[in-house]
């Protein structure tokens, strides 16, 4: 069925941008529509941040057209683009949290760019009610984030992108870096952000899991361009061969099978609210599982 127009919250055509001498995008088409959880994937260095940061204006392309609610972001005078920008929140890899801020003056931070005339005391309370909203206690609000775990930094990144209530989020390897655990806690997080906000994310990742389990549709970088868009198993049915080893490889199969498990686990009832209860106490403790490298995961799956 065709996507209504007004459905296309993101639409990128004809993208090229280049370094130098080297042409990271050609000829890019990419659309995102309203209401999914796009999933952005492709070898390192395809480009993937790169069209992200085009997309938000901060990379200015060699050619192509990009509109974001039916919006042209490219070239727009600031103050144009000012009203897009406030329509959208951004979780950059690794959070990019400021160092000398703490988690609740960092949320405050696009709050104070774009609204100045707020008094301080309702953002005290919006940062509060940003940083419970991604699980993190109360309590990490006055922290640095040098004082936080990997994914307490993680989720104050997301709070900070929440708080000017997004539609549309933007997500670069969220969780890079989680061990699987709190990984599989920020993708439920997300989903349910997701579901209760209405939010359309844009989610740029390497992890398999997170495609089996929260994703709609992938888009799939490669050759300078998006090769496919899809759903998994509309992308498996491809036979272009990073695909075929992306999905197939031994680490796409492990991932496959774990989504199978927990799907089977959840018509059954059995073990997923384990899995669950734990994220989310962990989650809500802050908890230092959160911390360790997710790579350890030799299965490449985080069902346990
Ligand atoms: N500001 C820049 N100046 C020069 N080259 C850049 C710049 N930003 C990105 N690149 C190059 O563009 C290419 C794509 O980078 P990008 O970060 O988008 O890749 P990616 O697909 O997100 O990779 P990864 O999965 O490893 O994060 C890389 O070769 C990178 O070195």
């Amino acid at each position: 069925m065709p996507v209504r127009r007004d459905d296309i919250l993101v639409d990128v055509k004809g993208l090229r941008n280049s370094f130098g001498e080297s042409v990271i995008h050609d000829k890019l088409d990419l659309q995102v529509r309203r209401g999914e959880i796009l999933g952005v994937v492709g070898g390192s260095g395809t480009g993937k941040s790169v069209l992200m940061r085009s997309i938000i204006g901060l990379q200015t392309p060699d050619a192509g057209e990009i509109t974001v609610f039916g919006e042209p972001t490219i070239g727009r005078e600031e103050t144009e683009a000012v009203a897009i920008r406030k329509r959208w929140g951004v979780l950059f890899q690794g959070g990019a949290l400021f160092s000398t801020l703490t988690v609740a003056e960092n949320v405050q931070v696009p709050l104070r760019e774009f609204y100045r005339e707020l008094p301080q005391s309702l953002l005290d309370e919006i940062a509060a009610y940003k940083v419970v909203m991604t699980g993190l206690p109360p309590e990490a609000g006055p922290k640095y984030p040098a004082e936080l775990s990997g994914g307490m930094k993680k989720r104050a990144g997301l709070a900070r992108a929440l708080a000017l209530d997004p539609e549309l989020l933007f997500l670069d390897e969220p969780t890079a870096g989680l061990d699987p655990i709190g990984a599989a806690a920020f993708d439920s997080l997300i989903q349910s952000l997701q579901r209760t906000l209405g939010l359309t994310v844009f989610l740029i990742t390497h992890d398999l899991d997170t495609l089996y389990a929260i994703c709609d549709r992938v888009a799939v970088l490669a050759d300078k361009r998006v090769i496919a868009v899809g759903t998994i198993d509309e992308l498996k049915a491809t036979d272009h061969p990073w695909i075929h080893e992306y999905f197939e490889g031994p680490r796409g199969r492990a991932a496959a099978t774990g989504q199978e498990r927990l799907d089977f686990d959840q018509e059954t009832g059995r073990h997923p609210t384990e899995v669950t209860a734990a994220t989310t106490h962990q989650a809500s403790q802050g908890g230092d599982s959160d911390n360790t490298a997710r790579d350890s995961d030799p299965a490449g799956t985080r069902t346990v």
